[in-house]
Protein backbone atom coordinates (compact mmCIF):
# COMPACT_ATOMS: atom_id res chain seq x y z
CA UNK A 1 0.00 0.00 0.00
CA UNK A 2 1.72 3.38 -0.66
CA UNK A 3 -0.28 6.67 0.58
CA UNK A 4 1.07 9.81 -0.59
CA UNK A 5 0.41 13.02 1.94
CA UNK A 6 0.37 16.26 0.09
CA UNK A 7 1.90 19.38 2.12
CA UNK A 8 2.82 16.77 4.56
CA UNK A 9 5.30 19.55 6.43
CA UNK A 10 2.73 21.28 7.79
CA UNK A 11 0.69 21.18 11.10
CA UNK A 12 -1.88 18.57 9.57
CA UNK A 13 0.55 16.79 7.44
CA UNK A 14 3.07 16.03 10.36
CA UNK A 15 0.55 15.02 12.65
CA UNK A 16 -1.43 12.55 9.87
CA UNK A 17 2.29 11.53 8.78
CA UNK A 18 3.54 10.55 12.13
CA UNK A 19 -0.11 8.80 12.52
CA UNK A 20 0.45 6.89 9.51
CA UNK A 21 3.69 6.08 10.13
CA UNK A 22 2.47 4.29 13.34
CA UNK A 23 -0.91 2.82 12.07
CA UNK A 24 -0.28 1.82 8.31
CA UNK A 25 0.03 -2.10 7.61
CA UNK A 26 3.38 -3.45 7.63
CA UNK A 27 5.12 -3.03 3.82
CA UNK A 28 3.49 0.59 3.27
CA UNK A 29 5.34 2.93 1.96
CA UNK A 30 4.80 6.47 2.96
CA UNK A 31 5.51 9.18 0.41
CA UNK A 32 5.79 13.23 1.91
CA UNK A 33 5.44 15.91 -0.57
CA UNK A 34 5.85 19.48 0.25
CA UNK A 35 7.40 22.64 -0.96
CA UNK A 36 8.79 23.75 2.34
CA UNK A 37 12.50 22.90 2.77
CA UNK A 38 12.02 20.76 5.74
CA UNK A 39 9.85 17.82 4.25
CA UNK A 40 12.65 15.66 3.15
CA UNK A 41 14.27 16.45 7.21
CA UNK A 42 10.30 15.33 8.51
CA UNK A 43 10.74 11.94 6.07
CA UNK A 44 14.35 11.45 8.04
CA UNK A 45 12.73 11.87 11.25
CA UNK A 46 9.65 9.93 10.71
CA UNK A 47 12.06 7.15 9.18
CA UNK A 48 13.84 6.42 12.83
CA UNK A 49 10.74 4.99 14.43
CA UNK A 50 10.53 1.31 14.64
CA UNK A 51 7.72 0.11 12.04
CA UNK A 52 7.71 -1.55 8.78
CA UNK A 53 6.97 0.99 7.13
CA UNK A 54 9.08 3.04 4.62
CA UNK A 55 8.93 7.13 4.64
CA UNK A 56 10.47 8.70 1.78
CA UNK A 57 10.54 12.75 1.56
CA UNK A 58 10.04 14.28 -1.63
CA UNK A 59 10.37 18.53 -2.12
CA UNK A 60 9.22 20.85 -5.01
CA UNK A 61 10.37 18.89 -7.71
CA UNK A 62 9.64 15.83 -6.34
CA UNK A 63 5.92 15.65 -7.07
CA UNK A 64 5.20 13.11 -9.72
CA UNK A 65 7.92 10.62 -8.33
CA UNK A 66 5.89 10.98 -4.96
CA UNK A 67 2.70 10.10 -6.71
CA UNK A 68 3.89 7.04 -8.37
CA UNK A 69 2.02 4.12 -7.69
CA UNK A 70 -0.12 5.88 -4.94
CA UNK A 71 -2.76 3.87 -3.66
CA UNK A 72 -4.35 6.63 -1.30
CA UNK A 73 -3.38 10.20 -1.46
CA UNK A 74 -4.40 12.51 0.89
CA UNK A 75 -4.05 16.41 0.37
CA UNK A 76 -3.59 19.12 3.29
CA UNK A 77 -1.47 21.33 1.41
CA UNK A 78 -2.36 24.95 1.56
CA UNK A 79 -3.50 27.81 3.85
CA UNK A 80 -5.12 27.67 7.06
CA UNK A 81 -7.49 30.49 8.56
CA UNK A 82 -6.70 33.30 10.79
CA UNK A 83 -9.46 34.87 13.44
CA UNK A 84 -12.06 36.50 11.59
CA UNK A 85 -11.93 34.27 8.49
CA UNK A 86 -14.22 31.96 7.06
CA UNK A 87 -13.21 28.85 5.35
CA UNK A 88 -14.24 30.37 2.18
CA UNK A 89 -12.30 33.60 2.60
CA UNK A 90 -9.10 30.69 2.12
CA UNK A 91 -10.58 29.73 -1.75
CA UNK A 92 -8.25 32.63 -3.55
CA UNK A 93 -5.25 30.84 -1.90
CA UNK A 94 -6.00 27.11 -1.93
CA UNK A 95 -7.88 26.79 -5.19
CA UNK A 96 -4.89 26.74 -7.30
CA UNK A 97 -2.97 24.68 -4.98
CA UNK A 98 -5.57 22.03 -5.46
CA UNK A 99 -6.19 22.19 -9.42
CA UNK A 100 -2.27 22.09 -9.31
CA UNK A 101 -1.62 19.26 -7.36
CA UNK A 102 -5.06 17.11 -8.94
CA UNK A 103 -3.47 17.49 -12.17
CA UNK A 104 -0.70 15.49 -10.99
CA UNK A 105 -2.56 13.27 -9.88
CA UNK A 106 -5.00 12.74 -12.84
CA UNK A 107 -1.34 12.58 -14.91
CA UNK A 108 0.36 10.17 -12.43
CA UNK A 109 -1.62 7.91 -10.33
CA UNK A 110 -5.31 8.82 -11.99
CA UNK A 111 -6.93 5.48 -9.76
CA UNK A 112 -6.29 6.78 -6.53
CA UNK A 113 -8.39 7.58 -4.15
CA UNK A 114 -8.12 10.90 -3.20
CA UNK A 115 -9.03 12.63 0.04
CA UNK A 116 -8.89 16.29 0.14
CA UNK A 117 -8.77 17.94 3.25
CA UNK A 118 -7.67 21.57 2.08
CA UNK A 119 -10.45 24.06 2.74
CA UNK A 120 -12.88 25.54 1.91
CA UNK A 121 -13.40 21.68 1.47
CA UNK A 122 -17.29 22.30 0.03
CA UNK A 123 -15.55 23.86 -2.80
CA UNK A 124 -12.08 22.10 -3.30
CA UNK A 125 -13.55 18.32 -3.78
CA UNK A 126 -15.28 20.24 -6.88
CA UNK A 127 -12.59 21.85 -7.93
CA UNK A 128 -11.16 18.08 -8.02
CA UNK A 129 -13.45 16.15 -9.46
CA UNK A 130 -13.50 19.28 -12.17
CA UNK A 131 -9.72 19.05 -13.15
CA UNK A 132 -10.29 15.17 -13.49
CA UNK A 133 -13.30 15.09 -15.32
CA UNK A 134 -11.15 17.33 -17.86
CA UNK A 135 -8.29 14.81 -17.38
CA UNK A 136 -10.75 12.52 -18.65
CA UNK A 137 -9.91 10.04 -15.04
CA UNK A 138 -13.14 11.15 -13.03
CA UNK A 139 -13.96 8.40 -11.26
CA UNK A 140 -16.51 9.88 -8.02
CA UNK A 141 -16.39 6.63 -6.48
CA UNK A 142 -12.77 7.91 -5.61
CA UNK A 143 -13.09 11.36 -4.50
CA UNK A 144 -13.53 12.14 -0.88
CA UNK A 145 -13.85 15.50 1.18
CA UNK A 146 -12.49 14.38 4.42
CA UNK A 147 -15.47 15.53 6.61
CA UNK A 148 -14.36 13.27 9.72
CA UNK A 149 -12.99 15.80 12.30
CA UNK A 150 -16.91 16.86 12.64
CA UNK A 151 -17.81 13.14 13.52
CA UNK A 152 -14.93 12.77 15.90
CA UNK A 153 -15.98 16.56 17.32
CA UNK A 154 -19.77 15.52 17.86
CA UNK A 155 -18.67 12.14 19.44
CA UNK A 156 -16.37 14.21 21.80
CA UNK A 157 -18.75 16.92 22.53
CA UNK A 158 -22.02 14.33 22.98
CA UNK A 159 -19.90 11.99 25.24
CA UNK A 160 -18.04 15.15 27.49
CA UNK A 161 -21.92 16.56 27.83
CA UNK A 162 -23.82 12.83 28.75
CA UNK A 163 -21.05 11.62 31.03
CA UNK A 164 -20.86 8.57 27.99
CA UNK A 165 -17.85 6.50 26.78
CA UNK A 166 -16.98 8.29 23.57
CA UNK A 167 -15.71 5.57 21.66
CA UNK A 168 -19.90 3.86 22.32
CA UNK A 169 -21.19 7.22 20.76
CA UNK A 170 -21.97 6.94 16.89
CA UNK A 171 -23.03 10.29 15.75
CA UNK A 172 -24.19 10.43 12.27
CA UNK A 173 -22.65 14.19 10.28
CA UNK A 174 -24.00 15.37 6.63
CA UNK A 175 -23.94 17.81 4.45
CA UNK A 176 -20.62 19.89 3.97
CA UNK A 177 -17.44 20.98 6.21
CA UNK A 178 -18.33 24.89 7.09
CA UNK A 179 -21.08 26.89 9.87
CA UNK A 180 -24.07 25.83 9.03
CA UNK A 181 -23.65 23.07 6.24
CA UNK A 182 -22.26 20.59 9.35
CA UNK A 183 -25.11 19.08 10.13
CA UNK A 184 -25.13 16.44 12.64
CA UNK A 185 -27.87 14.03 13.26
CA UNK A 186 -28.58 14.19 17.08
CA UNK A 187 -32.22 12.73 16.76
CA UNK A 188 -29.92 9.65 15.35
CA UNK A 189 -27.36 8.94 18.19
CA UNK A 190 -28.32 5.89 19.97
CA UNK A 191 -29.21 5.32 23.73
CA UNK A 192 -29.15 9.15 24.74
CA UNK A 193 -31.70 11.75 24.45
CA UNK A 194 -31.08 15.66 24.24
CA UNK A 195 -33.44 18.69 25.23
CA UNK A 196 -33.99 21.10 22.53
CA UNK A 197 -31.94 23.29 24.21
CA UNK A 198 -29.18 21.20 24.27
CA UNK A 199 -30.11 19.98 20.68
CA UNK A 200 -29.33 24.03 19.68
CA UNK A 201 -26.29 24.53 21.97
CA UNK A 202 -24.43 21.08 20.80
CA UNK A 203 -25.37 21.83 16.45
CA UNK A 204 -23.73 25.08 17.33
CA UNK A 205 -21.17 23.76 18.81
CA UNK A 206 -19.82 21.32 16.18
CA UNK A 207 -20.98 23.89 13.26
CA UNK A 208 -18.17 26.62 15.05
CA UNK A 209 -15.92 24.44 16.42
CA UNK A 210 -13.24 25.28 13.88
CA UNK A 211 -13.61 28.89 14.88
CA UNK A 212 -13.66 27.46 18.42
CA UNK A 213 -9.73 26.34 17.84
CA UNK A 214 -8.73 28.77 15.38
CA UNK A 215 -10.07 31.82 18.13
CA UNK A 216 -7.77 29.88 20.82
CA UNK A 217 -4.69 29.11 18.56
CA UNK A 218 -5.05 33.23 18.05
CA UNK A 219 -3.78 33.53 14.77
CA UNK A 220 -1.47 30.26 14.85
CA UNK A 221 -3.42 28.42 12.59
CA UNK A 222 -6.65 26.30 12.91
CA UNK A 223 -6.74 22.84 13.93
CA UNK A 224 -4.01 20.29 13.21
CA UNK A 225 -3.53 17.65 15.58
CA UNK A 226 -7.52 16.66 15.87
CA UNK A 227 -7.50 16.79 11.99
CA UNK A 228 -4.16 14.66 11.80
CA UNK A 229 -6.13 11.68 14.03
CA UNK A 230 -9.66 12.78 12.01
CA UNK A 231 -7.39 11.97 8.31
CA UNK A 232 -5.61 9.03 9.76
CA UNK A 233 -8.59 7.31 10.86
CA UNK A 234 -10.48 8.43 7.75
CA UNK A 235 -7.18 6.76 5.31
CA UNK A 236 -7.29 3.51 7.34
CA UNK A 237 -10.91 2.93 6.40
CA UNK A 238 -9.54 3.67 2.67
CA UNK A 239 -6.77 0.99 3.29
CA UNK A 240 -9.32 -1.58 5.10
CA UNK A 241 -11.59 -0.71 1.51
CA UNK A 242 -8.53 -1.44 0.11
CA UNK A 243 -7.62 -4.68 1.60
CA UNK A 244 -11.33 -5.89 0.62
CA UNK A 245 -12.79 -5.52 4.11
CA UNK A 246 -16.80 -4.15 4.23
CA UNK A 247 -16.17 -0.20 5.87
CA UNK A 248 -18.79 1.92 6.63
CA UNK A 249 -17.63 5.59 7.07
CA UNK A 250 -18.82 9.81 6.55
CA UNK A 251 -17.03 11.74 3.70
CA UNK A 252 -18.43 14.61 1.17
CA UNK A 253 -18.57 12.81 -1.95
CA UNK A 254 -20.80 13.41 -5.72
CA UNK A 255 -24.42 13.04 -3.97
CA UNK A 256 -27.05 10.86 -5.85
CA UNK A 257 -29.83 11.74 -3.23
CA UNK A 258 -30.21 15.24 -5.35
CA UNK A 259 -29.96 17.42 -2.27
CA UNK A 260 -26.13 19.05 -3.52
CA UNK A 261 -23.52 17.77 -6.06
CA UNK A 262 -21.49 16.84 -3.12
CA UNK A 263 -22.61 15.92 0.52
CA UNK A 264 -21.66 14.09 3.01
CA UNK A 265 -22.95 11.43 4.12
CA UNK A 266 -22.18 7.47 5.24
CA UNK A 267 -20.65 5.46 2.47
CA UNK A 268 -20.07 1.96 2.37
CA UNK A 269 -16.68 1.18 0.77
CA UNK A 270 -14.87 -1.51 -1.06
CA UNK A 271 -11.94 -1.95 -3.14
CA UNK A 272 -12.53 0.01 -5.72
CA UNK A 273 -14.18 3.18 -3.17
CA UNK A 274 -17.64 4.03 -2.89
CA UNK A 275 -19.78 0.94 -2.69
CA UNK A 276 -23.12 2.76 -1.75
CA UNK A 277 -23.96 5.98 -0.58
CA UNK A 278 -26.21 4.95 2.43
CA UNK A 279 -29.49 6.65 3.04
CA UNK A 280 -29.39 9.56 6.17
CA UNK A 281 -32.55 8.45 7.16
CA UNK A 282 -35.48 10.34 8.99
CA UNK A 283 -34.89 13.51 10.24
CA UNK A 284 -36.76 15.47 13.04
CA UNK A 285 -38.10 18.51 12.30
CA UNK A 286 -34.95 20.56 13.06
CA UNK A 287 -32.54 18.74 10.96
CA UNK A 288 -35.20 19.19 7.91
CA UNK A 289 -35.34 22.72 8.88
CA UNK A 290 -31.65 23.13 9.31
CA UNK A 291 -30.75 21.05 6.16
CA UNK A 292 -33.01 23.06 3.75
CA UNK A 293 -32.05 26.44 5.08
CA UNK A 294 -28.23 25.58 4.65
CA UNK A 295 -28.58 23.36 0.89
CA UNK A 296 -28.75 27.37 -1.24
CA UNK A 297 -25.16 28.05 0.68
CA UNK A 298 -23.80 24.34 0.21
CA UNK A 299 -24.56 24.58 -3.89
CA UNK A 300 -22.99 28.37 -3.96
CA UNK A 301 -19.56 27.03 -2.50
CA UNK A 302 -19.91 24.12 -4.92
CA UNK A 303 -20.88 26.00 -7.87
CA UNK A 304 -17.50 28.43 -7.22
CA UNK A 305 -15.45 25.34 -7.63
CA UNK A 306 -16.64 24.43 -10.81
CA UNK A 307 -16.56 27.83 -11.87
CA UNK A 308 -13.00 28.51 -10.93
CA UNK A 309 -12.20 25.20 -13.72
CA UNK A 310 -13.94 26.82 -16.01
CA UNK A 311 -12.81 29.88 -16.04
CA UNK A 312 -16.18 31.97 -15.24
N1 LIG B 1 -11.04 19.21 6.26
C1 LIG B 1 -10.88 19.61 7.51
O1 LIG B 1 -11.64 19.20 8.39
C2 LIG B 1 -9.74 20.53 7.86
C3 LIG B 1 -9.36 20.65 9.21
C4 LIG B 1 -8.31 21.49 9.54
C5 LIG B 1 -7.66 22.21 8.53
N2 LIG B 1 -8.04 22.07 7.24
C6 LIG B 1 -7.35 22.78 6.16
O2 LIG B 1 -6.14 22.10 5.84
C7 LIG B 1 -5.22 23.01 5.22
C8 LIG B 1 -3.84 22.88 5.87
O3 LIG B 1 -3.87 23.26 7.21
P1 LIG B 1 -2.53 23.23 8.12
O4 LIG B 1 -2.93 23.69 9.47
O5 LIG B 1 -1.84 21.93 7.97
O6 LIG B 1 -1.67 24.37 7.41
P2 LIG B 1 -0.08 24.58 7.46
O7 LIG B 1 0.18 25.96 6.97
O8 LIG B 1 0.44 24.18 8.79
O9 LIG B 1 0.44 23.52 6.39
C9 LIG B 1 0.15 23.59 5.05
C10 LIG B 1 1.32 23.01 4.28
O10 LIG B 1 0.98 23.03 2.90
C11 LIG B 1 2.18 23.28 2.20
N3 LIG B 1 1.87 23.74 0.86
C12 LIG B 1 1.43 24.94 0.43
N4 LIG B 1 1.31 24.95 -0.90
C13 LIG B 1 1.66 23.72 -1.32
C14 LIG B 1 1.73 23.10 -2.59
N5 LIG B 1 1.40 23.75 -3.72
N6 LIG B 1 2.15 21.81 -2.65
C15 LIG B 1 2.47 21.15 -1.52
N7 LIG B 1 2.44 21.68 -0.29
C16 LIG B 1 2.04 22.95 -0.21
C17 LIG B 1 2.91 24.32 3.06
O11 LIG B 1 4.30 24.36 2.72
C18 LIG B 1 2.64 23.79 4.44
O12 LIG B 1 3.67 22.91 4.88
C19 LIG B 1 -5.86 24.40 5.39
O13 LIG B 1 -6.48 24.75 4.18
C20 LIG B 1 -6.91 24.17 6.47
O14 LIG B 1 -7.96 25.10 6.39
C21 LIG B 1 -9.08 21.25 6.90
O1 LIG C 1 -11.94 25.69 10.87
C1 LIG C 1 -11.01 25.63 10.07
O2 LIG C 1 -10.64 26.58 9.38
C2 LIG C 1 -10.22 24.35 9.95
C3 LIG C 1 -11.08 23.14 9.84
O3 LIG C 1 -11.95 23.19 8.76
C4 LIG C 1 -11.79 22.79 11.12
O4 LIG C 1 -12.96 22.43 11.06
O5 LIG C 1 -11.16 22.84 12.19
Amino acid sequence: MKVAVLGAAGGIGQALSLLLKTQLPAGSDLALFDIAPVTPGVAVDLSHIPTAVTVKGYGQDGLTDALQGADIVLIPAGVPRKPGMDRSDLFNMNAGIIRNLVEHIADTCPKAFVGIITNPVNTTVAIAAEVLKQKGVYDKNRLFGVTTLDVIRAETFIAELKGLNVADVKVPVIGGHSGTTILPLLSQVEGVSFSQDEVESLTHRIQNAGTEVVEAKAGGGSATLSMGYAAARFCMSLVKAKQGEEVVDYAYVESTGGEADYFAQAVRLGTEGVVEILPYGALSAFETQSKNDMLEGLKKDIKMGVDFVHGE
